[in-house]
């Protein structure tokens, strides 16, 4: 994939991004998510590609836009599987509350794991902690391992994992451990992500959180040099039958980096919608909005932090679209 769709999908995550922002604390998860998926949508169509959608908003039947399958892009080469996650943290963003971000992946056709709309458990380090890792092991052997590949006392470790009843064990197993642990209400992509990038304050991310997420945060981790494990986890017998028919015999299979991201040829995108540990939240001024993107190519390695501004007089499509009007300036 040429290096130029860095930026044309930098655009992508942005529009999402400054799309949904608006609804930020609004308390309306439909509406932020549509705006988000909507501008998303729009903004594919504009890049020289020919997309199928591979992780999306759900089955054609079940979502208007971005459904698993939907081809995107201006049909010219080169043809592409594209994962989007256009509202990560939903719920974060209704309440106003800190992880949300916009992000999607791209690779070779074939090159990311169809996940299902299921849960997967998942464990996510940074490229010192690569290889350091097994999802089957004890979490005291994975914190001892990591925190040596690190340099650090396990004390000083930072562990992301999910607010949830599922985790109680978990969450007592690392405290045992002596981690520190950071509890999150939703959007478990942007601190998976945040392993890889030094100084991000985040070390490990474990949990059970959704599968398509796990598939858009190891093309991440695969850029970056990180690594990522998940076995999906299926909670019921339609599970097991979704997870068939998207080719995935054994649903009990340990899934690693190369069953999740096949190759190097992979791009990364995300948009920061309200703060987080990897990305600042879209910022509204007097002339437009600031947005916070990360870029990332798998085949060099390279990591961009875009920080860009957008004025609202020049593009009217980023301008209170779908948002109440009284909140119009006079
Ligand atoms: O809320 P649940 O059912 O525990 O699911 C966890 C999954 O939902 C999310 O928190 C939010 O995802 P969406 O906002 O895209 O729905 C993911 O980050 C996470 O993987
Ligand atoms: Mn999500
Ligand atoms: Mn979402």
């Amino acid at each position: 994939m040429e290096r130029e769709l860095t930026m044309e999908f930098a655009r992508v995550t942005e529009a999402a991004a400054l799309a949904s922002a608006r609804w930020v604390g609004r308390g309306e998860k439909e509406s932020a998510d549509d705006a988000a998926v909507e501008a998303m949508r729009s903004v594919f169509d504009t890049i020289h590609m020919s997309g199928t959608v591979v992780i999306g908003e759900g089955e054609m039947d079940e979502a208007p836009m971005l459904y698993i399958g939907e081809r995107v892009g201006s049909g010219e080469a080169p043809e592409l599987d594209v994962a989007v996650d256009p509202l990560e943290g939903t719920n974060s963003c209704a309440k106003g509350l800190a992880g949300a971000i916009a992000v999607m992946a791209i690779a070779e056709k074939g090159g990311l794991l169809h996940a299902p709309d299921m849960y997967m458990d998942k464990i996510a380090v940074g490229p010192a902690a690569k290889g350091k890792i097994n999802i089957d092991a004890p979490v005291k052997e994975n914190l001892s391992n990591v925190a040596e590949a690190l340099g650090k006392n396990i004390n000083d470790l930072t562990v992301v994992i999910m607010d949830r009843p599922r985790h109680e064990k978990l969450i007592q197993e690392v405290r045992d451990a002596g981690a520190r642990i950071r509890l999150i209400t939703d959007g478990d992509v942007s601190p998976a992500v945040a392993c890889g990038i030094e100084g991000s304050g985040v070390d490990m991310m474990i949990g059970v959180g959704g599968a398509p997420e796990g598939v858009l945060a190891a093309a991440a981790l695969r850029c970056l040099g990180g690594e990522m494990q998940g076995r999906l986890w299926p909670e019921n017998d339609a599970d097991i039958e979704r997870a068939k028919k998207l080719g995935i015999d054994d649903v009990s299979k340990l899934l690693t980096m190369e069953d999740l991201v096949k190759s190097d040829d992979v791009f990364f995108a995300a948009t920061g919608i309200t703060e987080g540990p990897l990305l600042r939240a879209v910022n509204f001024t007097s002339q437009g909005a600031s947005t916070h993107t990360v870029v990332m190519r798998g085949r060099t390695g390279t990591v961009r932090f875009i920080e860009a501004q957008h004025r609202f007089d020049k593009k009217p499509q980023y301008a209170m679209k779908g948002v109440l009007k009284e909140n119009t300036r006079a």
